[in-house]
């Protein structure tokens, strides 16, 4: 039975959907050791930021197919090392995106009227009115740093309560800024001119630390900063400082450097102007049940072999791609495994020309599809779309694609394949009929019509009388029975291919007879 390792805390109607197709274990209190060695034992592992990922968890996997991730961030995931090994990760990008942006504009308003701070007291049984006057958002200015989905509903929000909304994201065009009424900045001019700064970026490489010593320096000394994104974009023993030495007002954050929040945290000591709340922007009850359904559903058709919607290591292959190409990755991943099959050397190069209406088709998908196929013969079940450009380059293989809308040979267009190897340069092309039916419509040039099958065999060879009976000859007495033949050739009696369509494998003896035959220059059985 399919089992699947429920790791983190998921909402019970995503533990319903995976025990529809596997058998579904929660075991959330497994220290990182004891995942590495229960993992072998899992198809699938579902998460949510509490679980660490590592390369050695996914080394250790031997049956792991897919990682799904019931929120956003997948920084506790080492995706590289889950992609090298063809092990799928899925997320939910949209699912919790109102509980986020709502936790971060409640955290900016704690922050402005000091609610944490008057609730102690006046449960402490004081009543300190005039210690805890605050601020109004009103008319303020808002900085968002990364103005993505979280990013632009806090905007929105933020808008429509009348602050005056100013961000700070290289990837947003100033068109769209425009349609949500906010005003692009520099990352310097946002921190120097905002009174209320909230962080909804990823953490990279690129990001770490972004909020360091120096950049809070800059901010008003009455300015308040949210970070409800992730731990390590500020540097936080810099944000206590500030917040000690009071050049700014005030902090609220939700996640950390790590997490949980460490005893010795520099944060722990600040006295005034900070709230902490223990990474809770998900942690609603619709969030909870959105992330958990989506991701679910992905790990459901996944492990029934389907494609998922928000495949975060294939980016470009949605399951609406998935579906609508059908035939056409068919067609790609059948010329990869023939190509491979035909050219026998080391692949140095491969040029994927998509023809006519295939190059109205998005192209990385279709070039995936032929890598996988070409890699197959190599890598068994080892390969797929997860993996296959990775690996590929890893081979050192060569990959150009080329789109030429014009001139299709077939009204549907073609796919061809050209490979460079050790031992020479061979090409391929296919097409897909309207009723979906696959056809390989030229070899090296060759015109032929031939429908994939099972197994085949291909020749190079001379067009002269005799030869084709010869092979028929030498099939019959091994007893390999014959189901179709075509053969393809541009001038009578000069160079031409033929395919064979067979129901039985070409044992290592039939072949060397054939390429023993006068005339036959080459001969390549495949199976598909
Ligand atoms: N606290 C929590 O529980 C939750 C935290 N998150 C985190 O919130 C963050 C934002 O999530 P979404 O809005 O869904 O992601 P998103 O991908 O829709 O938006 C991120 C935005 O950041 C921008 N960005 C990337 N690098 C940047 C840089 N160097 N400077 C400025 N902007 C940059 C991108 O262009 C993008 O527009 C993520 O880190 C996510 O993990 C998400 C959900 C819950
Ligand atoms: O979705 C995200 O990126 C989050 O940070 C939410 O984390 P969680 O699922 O609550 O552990």
């Amino acid at each position: 039975m399919t089992k699947v390792l429920v790791s983190d805390p998921i909402d019970q109607a995503g533990i319903e959907i995976l025990s529809q197709v596997a058998q579904v274990d929660q075991r959330i209190d497994l220290s990182n050791e004891q995942l590495k060695e229960v993992i072998s034992e899992y198809e699938a592992l579902m998460i949510r930021s509490g679980t660490q990922v590592t390369s050695e968890v996914i080394e250790a996997s031997d049956r792991l197919r897919i990682i799904g991730r019931a929120g956003v961030g997948v920084d506790n995931v080492d995706v590289p090392a889950a992609t090298k090994r063809g092990v799928l990760v899925v997320n939910s990008p949209g699912g919790n995106t109102i509980a986020a942006a709502e936790h971060a504009l409640a955290l900016l308003l704690a922050l402005s009227r000091n609610i944490p701070q008057a609730h102690s007291s006046t449960f402490g049984g004081l009543w300190e009115r005039k210690k805890y006057v605050g601020n109004e958002l009103y008319k303020k200015i808002l900085g968002v740093v990364g103005l993505g989905k979280i990013g632009s509903h806090v905007a929105k929000v933020a808008n429509a309560m009348g602050m005056e909304v100013i961000a700070f994201d290289p990837f947003v065009s100033a068109d769209r800024a425009q349609q949500m009424q906010v005003r692009l900045s520099s990352i310097d001019n946002l921190f120097e001119e905002a009174d209320y700064i909230t962080l909804h970026l990823p953490r990279t490489p690129e990001t770490e630390n972004l909020v360091n010593a120096q950049l809070l320096s800059t901010m008003k000394s009455t300015a308040r900063l949210v970070n409800c994104a992730r731990g390590g974009i500020i540097d936080e023993a810099a944000l206590a400082d500030a917040l000690n030495s009071e050049v700014i007002a005030g902090a609220a954050l939700d996640v950390y450097a790590e997490e949980p929040l460490k005893k010795d945290s520099p944060l722990l000591s600040v006295n005034k102007g900070l709230i902490l709340t223990p990474h809770l922007g998900a942690s609603t009850a619709e969030a909870q049940e959105n992330v958990a359904i989506d991701v679910a559903e992905q790990i459901r058709d996944v492990l029934l072999g389907l494609p998922a919607r928000s495949a975060v290591n294939i980016p470009g292959l949605s399951a609406e791609i998935m579906d609508s190409l059908k035939p056409h990755l068919q067609l790609a991943e059948t010329l990869g495994l023939l190509a491979s099959q035909i050219s026998g050397g080391h692949i140095q190069k491969l040029e994927v020309r998509l023809q006519g209406e295939f190059a109205q088709h998005p192209s990385q998908p279709l070039v995936v599809a032929t890598l996988k196929g070409l890699l197959s013969t190599a890598l068994g079940d080892r390969i797929n779309y997860v993996n296959a450009s990775l690996e590929a380059k890893g081979r050192g293989i060569n990959v150009l694609e080329v789109k030429d809308e014009s001139c299709p040979d077939f009204s549907g267009g073609s796919l061809q394949l050209t490979t460079v190897a050790d031992d020479g340069s061979h090409s391929l092309a296919g097409t897909v009929f309207a009723d979906g039916d696959l056809r390989i419509t030229c070899i090296d040039e060759f015109p032929v019509n031939v429908a994939p099958s099972r197994h085949m065999l291909f020749t190079r060879h001379r067009d002269m009388p005799g030869i084709i009976g010869k092979i028929g000859s030498l099939l019959g007495v091994h007893n390999v029975n014959i189901a179709s033949m075509q053969v393809g050739r541009r001038i009578v009696r000069g160079e031409a291919v033929m395919v064979l369509s067979i129901d039985d494998p070409i044992p290592s003896e039939l072949l060397k007879s054939i390429l023993q035959i006068q005339g036959i220059n080459e001969a390549h059985p495949v199976t598909l």
